[in-house]
């Protein structure tokens, strides 16, 4: 006999075939439903006005369930009949106790044999209806306990699932917590770097000279601008001594500015044409600043003999006055040869190559330490003693390119090997090196040397 738990099970796996989705609730309202119909075709109707759609396996499934809804239901009227015949035996068998015990008295031995088979058929019969009875209690708690069994394991499977949900949850609150706590230690242990290696009053002192960059462009457009509208809107109008003074005072500023600019373009001019890029046109001219430098570089080498160049000789005045000149000349030329830098050098008429020389020394190197990488010397030395990587900002035309390498020397680096200095152009190599010679007083090619990779 389908106990009832079974006939859960069956509805409950079909409904996972049909609708891949199974619960208690709608089982039984689907054994109720069952119930109440009554026909197979009354089963399809009612589950296709609960949801279902309609198909072939609809129609098989209400087909089944509703023979074995009553079915089981048919067996259980049965049960219940036979509880109640057994009960009425029940009755009988006192009765027909009762009726022994009066025959017993009255014809004891006579019926004796008789009340014995009697009684053993009843007895029979007795014990067949308790089998009955006892088999279907048997069966009903079968029934009732298998449907307790069944509620408790899907309360315990509703816990389990409940606690992993838990477990899930608590799992990824807690790997997200502690991912965020990764990120603020990241986060911590960078400005703690930041604030331990980071000199925050350079820093300060930085932004507030970019600020003030900024305030001073502003406030310059601010006074060319009024100055522009004083000079549209009052032109031709007299004014007050008041307008007039901030009138003139406007003018005062804006040309110091002016002054103060052409002068900082002067001292990092040189510096900066390193990187200037050659305009197309300078590139096909042949007296480009590189082909100029060069020709000069090998008329310096070029010996002249003979009197080719008599007439022109001869065309200067004197021969004495002549010789003046050509001192005159061969400092010019050394002039144009040592690039702009050489204005610097004064001039010496009489016997001059010795103290010219040291006077030009003299100047490059007071005015080497004028320049702002000077006061870091030791420190930049120290460091480089100490460690074998250095990055050092600074900047353009502060001194980095043609004072560290000579610093190195003076530390006595060169004595262990050559000190390399790249540069990006081939004019700023050419550049450099004749700068660094210059302020060694040392020949280029000897001490210094240049090499260009192309
Ligand atoms: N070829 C040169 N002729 C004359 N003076 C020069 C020459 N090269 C550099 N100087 C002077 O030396 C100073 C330092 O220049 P240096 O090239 O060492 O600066 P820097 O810090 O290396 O600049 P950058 O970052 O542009 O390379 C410059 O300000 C400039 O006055």
């Amino acid at each position: 006999m389908e106990t009832h738990s079974n006939l859960k099970t069956w509805i409950s796996d079909n409904l996972m075939a049909l609708l891949g989705y199974s619960n208690i609730v709608v089982v039984q309202f689907i054994i109720r439903l069952t119930k109440e119909a009554t026909s197979p075709a009354g089963v399809v109707d009612k589950l296709l006005d609960f949801g279902f759609s309609s198909s072939s396996e609809i129609g098989s499934f209400s087909k089944e369930i509703f023979a074995r809804v009553h079915h089981e239901a048919s067996e259980r009227e049965i049960a219940s009949l036979v509880r109640k015949l057994q009960r009425t035996y029940d009755h009988l068998d006192a009765d027909t106790d009762d009726y022994y015990e009066s025959m017993k008295s009255y014809s004891k031995k006579r019926r004796y044999r008789k009340r014995v088979s009697s009684e053993e058929d009843e007895d029979e019969e007795m014990e067949e209806e308790r089998r009955v009875k006892r088999r279907t209690w048997s069966d009903e708690c079968q029934d009732s306990s298998d449907s307790e069994e069944e509620r408790l394991r899907d309360q315990r499977e509703r816990e389990q699932l409940e606690r992993n949900i838990r477990e899930r949850e608590r799992d990824a609150a807690a790997a997200t917590r502690k991912l965020t706590k990764e990120r603020l230690k990241q986060r911590e242990a960078e400005e703690a770097f930041f604030r331990t290696n980071a000199d925050v009053e350079a820093l300060r002192k930085v932004s507030r000279q970019v600020y003030l960059k900024k305030r001073e462009q502003k406030k310059l457009e601010e006074i060319i601008d009024d100055l522009e509208d004083m000079n549209c809107l009052f032109e031709g109008v007299k004014l007050t001594e008041a307008e007039d003074n901030e009138l003139s005072y406007k003018k005062q500023i804006l040309e110091l500015v002016k002054k103060q600019s052409d002068l900082d373009k002067a001292e990092f001019s040189v510096a900066l044409q390193r990187y200037k890029e050659l305009s197309s046109c300078d590139k096909t001219n042949s007296f480009s600043e590189q082909k100029s430098w060069e020709d000069q570089q090998i008329g310096r080498a070029t010996l002249i003999f003979g009197s080719k160049d008599k007439k022109r000789s001869i065309s200067q005045d004197e021969y004495e006055f002549v010789f003046g000149d050509q001192i005159e000349f061969i400092k010019a030329s050394e002039r144009e040869s040592t690039d702009e830098f050489d204005d610097v050098q004064p001039v010496q008429p009489v016997h001059p190559f010795e103290s010219r020389t040291k006077s030009t020394l003299e100047k490059l190197q007071e005015e080497r330490k004028t320049l702002p990488v000077y006061s870091y010397r030791d420190e930049l030395l120290q460091a480089v003693e100490k460690h074998q990587v250095l990055v050092i900002v600074g900047e353009t035309g502060s001194g980095k390119t043609t004072q560290i390498p000579q610093y190195l020397h003076e530390a006595g680096y060169t004595k262990r090997g050559k000190i390399g200095c790249t540069q990006p152009r081939r004019v700023a190599a050419m550049s450099v090196a004749a700068r660094v010679s210059q302020e060694m007083g040392v020949k280029l090619g000897h001490e210094i040397w240049q090499a260009i990779v192309c």
